[in-house]
């Protein structure tokens, strides 16, 4: 992924001008797929200086497939008149050095954090135990499994990463699924008693709170399926961070903030 940053100087007169032309050439932005995402701001101290910040798949997707493409030519067209008013024009990788600030909590916080996950885990494989769909996979399990699961979901959900520095990394808790055969029945009463322990030890039942749990449930509890089969192995991959995705929790702004 390479960030391309373009700067522009443009004269309170042609600003409109500018923005509406951007409008007409973002289109062909939206429909690029080399483009990942794209926004131009204004300054705020100094409205003649505009950034435009666009994410591609890669340097080459941007020179050699966007500007290969069809969509460059009217992409150009609309923009012509600006190119004098470029300052700079550069693609940037982002660093290690990234992530979200406090503005919203993390689904870690919103939870209860370490103990409503202990409380949760230590629920849910009680009655894993009793289960008789799900006792034959998990009659064995290691005494502390409960603790594990706690650690990993906490760090999954924006928590400390004491899963990573206290048990493993990626590959250790794919390892633990392998050569299992969860059937896909087993998966969804996994699920169903995951989602009751929810209930039962009162996490938040908020739509947001709901929502990007059961999304994280739902995209964990299939890999674990799949890694399970037989013939697959362990691999390295990080550890997921999930967010809230498209629905975080609503705060109406402030009135000093509008
Ligand atoms: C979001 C979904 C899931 C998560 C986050 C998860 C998490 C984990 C973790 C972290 C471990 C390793 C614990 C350790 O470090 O020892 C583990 C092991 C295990 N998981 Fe999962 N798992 C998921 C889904 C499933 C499903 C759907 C099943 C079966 C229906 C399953 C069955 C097992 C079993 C049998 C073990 C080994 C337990 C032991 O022997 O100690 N997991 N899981």
């Amino acid at each position: 992924m390479t960030v391309e940053y373009i700067r522009y100087q443009i004269p309170a007169e042609a600003a409109e001008g500018f923005e509406q032309a951007y409008g007409r050439a973002a289109g062909q932005l939206a429909e690029a797929p080399e483009c990942v995402d794209y926004e131009l701001s204004r300054c705020d101290e100094d409205l003649e200086s505009y950034i435009l910040r666009i994410t591609w798949t890669s340097t080459a997707g941007h020179l050699q497939g966007f500007r290969a493409s069809e969509h460059f030519p009217p992409f150009l067209e609309a923009i012509k008149p600006y190119i004098s008013n470029i300052q700079e024009m550069r693609h940037y990788t982002p660093t290690a050095v990234a992530g979200q600030g406090g503005s919203i909590p993390s689904l870690y916080e919103w939870l209860g954090g370490a103990e409503a996950l202990e409380r949760l885990t230590r629920s849910f494989y009680g009655e894993v135990l009793k289960d008789e769909l799900l006792y034959p996979l998990f009659k064995d399990m290691d005494e502390h499994h409960p603790h594990f699961v706690a650690l990993w979901l906490g760090e999954v959900f924006g928590g400390p990463e004491n899963y990573s520095t206290e048990r493993g990394d990626y590959r250790h808790m794919v390892s633990r699924h392998l050569g299992k055969h969860i059937t896909e029945q087993q998966r969804r009463r996994w699920v169903n008693l995951l989602m009751d322990a929810a209930d039962r030890v009162e996490l938040p039942t908020d739509p947001s709170f709901r929502a990007a749990f059961a999304s994280y449930v739902e995209w964990g509890t299939r890999l674990a399926e799949i890694n399970s089969q037989p013939g697959r192995e362990a691999y390295d991959a990080p550890i997921p961070h999930w967010g809230w995705g498209v629905a975080p929790p609503y705060k109406p702004a402030a009135k000093s903030e509008e």
